[in-house]
């Protein structure tokens, strides 16, 4: 059985990230008590329903009095308007955390509205599905998967509490600086959301394929493309306004890409296909015995969590 970590957690926002991390912290006994504020009635009412937060509030001023941590589980942009709502609300020595997908971004909006006193470690966890709401989520989604923290000026205790927090819910924590953060994620996951979502847009523009056909003969690979363009409009709008220069320079590069295989199809150069396949081939199997040896399933430490 884990050791309490919080004594009181506001969940700000109670959507797929949010419903997850409750019942994480509910699994594992990580927190005293979970109270949340979500904007409507019906949202809220999922929360209690599900079971993943002990009490709800109408206002996020009113979730955040009295947490020794907050969470912002809101999409990027709507992360500086609740910090400004919340900031006369938090307790003194209280730890304010986001789980947004950009950091840059979050920083500056929320970082002037922290009081003194109070710690602000902003966060990410790398795990998600395409799914969104209350009751999307469950409490291994982040399990193995990497929650980045992005410390700042924040009091090296207040961080600590929060890793326990999140390797108490399985995930692998590691330190990073914002600006570093929002160019690997460009790379590992905006731009490749961008994509599915045109490949999907394309597909779906094409006047000689019908609907029946594309769900009919979907490959593996398109199906894949249709989960990841099935995530939250909101959610993606926000972090590709706010993540601009970073996904913009990838998604350059992504075209420059294009056009060498593009070209060498045309000129039925099959060394460079051959050639670019070999390396990508290679660059997966990296990314899996990497897994094997450093986010593979710690199963001693989640089967003890899980007693
Ligand atoms: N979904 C993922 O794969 C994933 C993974 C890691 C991090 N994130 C980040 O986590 C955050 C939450 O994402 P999620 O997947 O839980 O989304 P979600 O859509 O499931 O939930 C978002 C919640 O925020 C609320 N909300 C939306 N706009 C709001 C506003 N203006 N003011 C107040 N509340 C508002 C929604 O009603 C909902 O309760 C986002 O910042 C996202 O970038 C998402
Ligand atoms: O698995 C998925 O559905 C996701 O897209 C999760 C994913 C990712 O790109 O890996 C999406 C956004 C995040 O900020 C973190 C994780």
């Amino acid at each position: 059985m884990s050791q309490q970590i919080y004594d009181r957690v506001a969940l700000i926002g109670l959507g797929l990230i949010a419903s997850s991390m409750g019942h994480a912290m509910k699994k594992w006994n990580l927190a005293g008590s979970v109270v949340g504020h979500a904007r409507s009635e019906e949202t809220r009412k999922a929360a209690l329903e599900v079971g993943f937060c002990d009490e709800v509030f109408d206002t996020a001023a009113e979730a955040v009095k009295d947490a020794d941590l907050v969470v912002l589980a809101v999409p990027v942009l709507a992360m500086g308007p609740i910090a400004a709502e919340i900031r006369d609300h938090l307790k003194p020595g209280a730890t304010v955390t986001d789980v947004g997908s950009v950091k840059q971004a979050v920083i500056e909006a929320v970082a002037p509205h922290i009081p003194e006193g109070v710690d602000f470690v902003p966060g990410h966890p790398l795990a998600g599905t395409e799914h969104s709401g209350p009751r999307a989520g469950f409490a291994t989604l982040f399990r193995n998967r990497f929650c980045l923290l992005v410390p700042g000026h924040a009091r090296p205790v207040a961080v600590e509490r929060l890793t326990r927090l999140w390797q108490g819910m399985g995930a692998n924590v590691e330190q990073m600086d914002a600006a570093h953060h929002d160019r690997v994620l460009a790379v590992t996951s905006h731009t490749p959301h961008l994509i599915a979502y045109t490949m999907v847009g394309v597909a779906d523009h094409l006047a000689q394929v019908t609907e029946s056909e594309i769900i009919k003969y979907s490959a593996a690979g398109f199906r894949d493309f249709t989960r990841i363009a099935a995530s939250d409009p909101t959610m993606w709008r926000d972090v590709f306004l706010t993540n601009k220069e970073a996904t913009l320079d990838i998604l350059g590069r992504f075209m420059e890409e294009l056009f060498v295989l593009q070209r060498a199809i045309r000129m039925e150069d099959g060394k460079t296909l051959h050639d670019y396949f070999t390396r990508t081939r290679a660059i997966r199997r990296g990314i899996i015995e990497a897994g094997q040896d450093t986010a593979a399933p710690d199963f001693g430490r989640v089967k003890a969590q899980e007693e």
